[in-house]
């Protein structure tokens, strides 16, 4: 793994001013940063109001590295409390925040939101819990989260992944690989662009786990657009047993070179982290939790971008494991 700088968008003095008064605005007359229609209703408003330079800094992501870091936006240590000790106590924590990453979102698309996930929010709290330490969830820290394409059981999925780092005093790396800094032959793509397997919804989401509304689709890992491939990847809940072992040591050399080509962000308290969802895998290293109120805290969302063409039209069939995913503003 390296450590390759990820290309940085700086917010300039303006950016930063004009996102904090609206958001501060928005939370004194709604009190809180849990979604209602009114508070979306208004995030929508003002993010077209942003100026220009502002939203040229969140323009979709235009490197094969398939991610950019956001600078510029400040988070106050004090201000925001101790980190919470899961995602389920932590509320209103740094309430401003979720506002901003709903803004930022908001310019870049749509924010989604999981009925079946952190209450239905649309800014979700990544803090490492007790109890949690060995999960493939955001909530472990022991063991090495494994690159995986976010929510990659569901066709309703992310465009757009956004992680705004609140504190992080360990400097604990997040990492990124992309699927067009990857070299793979044709013969490996051709298995991988068949649909072979399919992937099950993660220990997130408890009720999907035990949908019987219809057999899991097999879906294909990689897939053809014009602008090159995207993927769709998440090794721990894929039963790779049940592949040819021609297909399955073709998903191992993927596994392999996304290794190869992955770097590792150490985000700081105020950047936001935003990779493209169909290019890059993300992942995170393992750590120890302090659990004292310190630990690494981060605000996670999502994001659906209109009128995207990455992805196979037979994900229109797809059940999704009967988890709804929910948009914050009317397409
Ligand atoms: O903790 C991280 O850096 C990433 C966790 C993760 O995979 C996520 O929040 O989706
Ligand atoms: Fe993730």
């Amino acid at each position: 793994m390296t450590t390759g700088p990820a290309p940085v968008r700086q917010l300039d003095a303006t950016g930063v001013g004009e996102l904090h008064q609206a958001a501060e605005k928005i939370l004194a007359k709604f009190g809180t940063s849990a979604t209602s229609p009114e508070l979306l209703a208004r995030v929508a408003e003002v993010a077209d109001d942003l100026s220009e330079p502002t939203r040229h800094e969140l323009r979709p992501v235009d490197t094969d590295d398939g991610l950019f870091v956001l600078r510029g936006w400040e988070v106050d240590d004090s201000e925001i409390g101790p980190t919470p000790s899961s995602w389920a106590t932590a509320g209103d924590s740094g309430a401003v925040h979720d506002i901003v990453m709903l803004l930022l979102a908001t310019v870049m698309g749509n924010p989604l939101a999981w009925e079946g996930q952190q209450d239905g929010r649309f800014v979700h709290n990544i803090v490492p819990a007790p109890g949690h330490e060995t999960e493939q969830t955001g909530a472990s820290s022991s063991v090495l989260l494994s690159p995986h394409t976010e929510d990659a059981f569901h066709p309703g999925r992310a465009h757009l992944l956004m992680l705004g780092c609140m504190r992080n005093r360990d400097n604990i790396a997040t990492t990124a690989a992309s699927i067009r800094n990857v070299r793979l032959d044709e013969a490996a793509i051709a298995l991988l662009t068949r649909p072979r397997l399919p992937i099950l919804p993660d220990d997130a989401y408890a009720e999907a786990q035990g949908f019987a509304g219809g057999e899991p689709a097999r879906v294909p890992t990689l897939f053809h657009t014009e602008d090159g491939l995207t993927l769709r990847f998440d090794p721990a809940y894929t039963p790779l047993h049940d592949a040819s072992p021609a297909h399955r040591a073709a998903y191992e050399r993927l596994e392999a070179e996304l290794a190869r080509v992955s770097t590792a962000v150490s985000l700081n308290p105020g950047e936001v982290l935003v990779v493209d969802n169909d290019l890059v895998v993300h992942g995170r290293v393992p750590f120890r939790a302090r659990y004292d109120g310190t630990d690494r805290w981060l605000k996670r969302a999502s994001v659906r971008v209109p009128a995207r063409r990455t992805r196979p039209l037979a994900e229109a069939d797809e059940h999704g494991y009967g988890q709804a995913a929910i948009e914050a503003h009317a397409a």
